[in-house]
């Protein structure tokens, strides 16, 4: 197919309970030259939804989210907003104004002050003199920069400048925001403080894409994780899902009384794959269930009289995950 007899496919569907996805794009794919960099993508952003998309350096993201937002053109594939089917040949301003984008780079006006800067873009935006003002003041509060408002955007910390950065993406009040690699090369403090304000956003109900490289900030907020790899999106499943099938779980178990008869009551429970003994009465146990397992497993070795002084359950975290993802690519 070309982009010649490309025809609209039917619109995304709603999912129960949920409504219809916010912004979808169906058999997206990017070719620069002959290189496909994204290859044949559906992906739908359900509202409220907070979904992180995570990948190894060139994977794919910074296009795929570009497209999504209409900064670039897609080879092939359609875009839906707000159930609308959005070509970016048409210009439709309107559709556009339902997204908020923050590139990972992007320019700041060196001559400008924080509250100019704004002040430009709500302008842009065309929002009227008599809200400007209360939209830019309230937007600061938001990312905590209201005591910052008269300088100029040179004399922001890093930090500072992705929170004024944002502000500009939501000064529109989009219902979509896209946040490319946000906390890139922020310190912990810088992204504690970026991370409280997406949370802000989120309890507020905007739908927020998200692509980051600190995957335990994405673990922290995220709802639905996607892994992009040469140009695919290879997983794309909830948070919770993902850590279910994927992450190995173990439980550390110590006894007062005796490891045998510990091992013993372990052997009967069905999630428990296999048991390694650390001491006379310590063993780690590798399990197959679910945090509602676990506690059953706990239930149930009280019940079978064992005088438990230890019961510590770990899965896997969502940085592992992704690497045993790659490992199993590369290996297969
Ligand atoms: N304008 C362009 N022309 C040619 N190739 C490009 C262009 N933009 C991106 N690419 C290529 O597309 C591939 C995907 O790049 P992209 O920036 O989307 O990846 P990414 O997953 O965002 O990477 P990173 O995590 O490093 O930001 C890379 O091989 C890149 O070199």
């Amino acid at each position: 197919m070309t982009s010649q007899d490309w025809q609209p496919a039917a619109m995304p569907s709603a999912l129960p309970g949920v409504g219809n996805p916010a912004l979808s794009v169906r058999n997206i794919t990017k070719r620069f030259q002959r290189k496909t960099v994204v290859n044949d993508i559906d992906l739908d952003l359900f509202p409220g939804e907070v979904y992180g998309l995570i990948g190894p350096n060139g994977a794919g993201k910074t296009t795929l989210m570009s497209m999504m937002v209409g900064a670039e053109m897609p080879t092939l594939g359609e875009i839906w907003i707000e159930g609308q089917l959005f070509r970016q040949d048409q210009n439709s301003p309107q559709l556009q104004r339902c997204i908020g984008f923050l590139p990972d780079d992007y320019p700041l006006y060196d001559d400008l002050t924080v509250w100019q800067y704004l002040e430009y873009f709500a302008r842009l935006y065309g929002i009227s003199p008599g809200l400007r003002h209360r939209r830019i003041y309230d937007i600061l509060e938001l990312v905590q920069l209201s005591s910052k408002h008269h300088s100029r955007t040179t004399e922001l910390s890093r930090g500072m400048k992705q929170r004024l950065g944002l502000a500009r993406a939501i000064i529109h009040q989009p219902s979509v925001l896209v946040l490319d690699e946000p906390v890139s090369g922020l310190d912990p403090v810088a992204r504690m403080e970026f991370r409280d304000i997406i949370k802000a956003l989120q309890q507020s109900g905007m739908t927020i894409l998200i692509s980051s490289h600190v995957l335990s900030d994405l673990a922290d907020f995220c709802s639905t994780i996607g892994i992009m790899e040469l140009g695919y999106l290879v997983e794309s499943a909830p948070l919770n899902e993902l850590y279910n099938r994927l992450s190995r779980r173990q439980i550390f178990i110590a006894t007062l009384g005796e490891g045998p008869a510990l091992a013993q009551a372990l052997d009967a429970h069905a999630c428990v794959v296999s048991q390694t003994r650390v001491s006379d009465r310590e063993i780690c146990v590798e399990f197959a269930g679910d945090e509602a397992a676990a506690g059953e497993l706990l239930r149930s070795l009280i019940a079978a009289g064992i005088p438990l002084c230890q019961f510590n359950h770990t899965r896997e975290d969502l940085e592992t995950i992704f690497l045993k993802h790659l490992d199993h690519k590369q290996v297969s």
